[in-house]
């Protein structure tokens, strides 16, 4: 089995509604996610897959949902005002952790065609998350 693993970048504003501490605030993250993806034979350029390839699949759905937009659960009592006042935001069913990111991104990938075995979202410099099926 071979295994490549490619990093993309972005930021999102959210908040965790039922949080005990300061991640209840409205704040923002700088993350990068791991991609990786896994094959057990190459293809005929000796890859997995290109690199590339990752990076414009991934990117699109990226830039689209997650990349400088708010994600909010769907109950959060500010979406009415973001609304109110035509901001961009996501209003997801569950809390938008790290863990529910990663899972975002996994589940695209799989959808896109991509034998994607893990996503990892680094939300933090000390703090990841990954997801991944068995
Ligand atoms: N299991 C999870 N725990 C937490 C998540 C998460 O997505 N999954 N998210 C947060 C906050 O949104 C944010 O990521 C803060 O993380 P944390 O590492 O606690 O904050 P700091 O960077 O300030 O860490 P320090 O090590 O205290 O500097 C919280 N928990
Ligand atoms: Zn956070």
């Amino acid at each position: 089995m071979f295994t490549i693993t490619k990093e993309v970048y972005f930021c999102y504003g959210h908040r965790l509604m039922n949080h005990s501490g300061k991640c209840r605030h409205l704040h923002g993250h700088s993350v990068k996610a791991a991609i990786s993806v896994a094959q057990d034979q190459l293809n005929d350029q000796g890859m997995v897959c290109d690199f590339a390839d990752i990076k414009q699949c991934v990117e699109g759905y990226i830039n689209e949902y997650l990349d400088h937009n708010f994600l909010l659960h769907k109950n959060d009592p500010i979406v009415p005002v973001l609304i109110e006042n035509k901001e961009r935001f996501l209003a997801l069913d569950e809390h938008p952790t790290a863990e529910v990111i990663s899972k975002m991104i996994y589940q695209y990938l799989k959808k896109s065609g991509f034998n994607v075995v893990e996503v990892v979202l680094w939300e933090t410099a000390s703090a990841y998350a990954s997801y991944k099926e068995s």
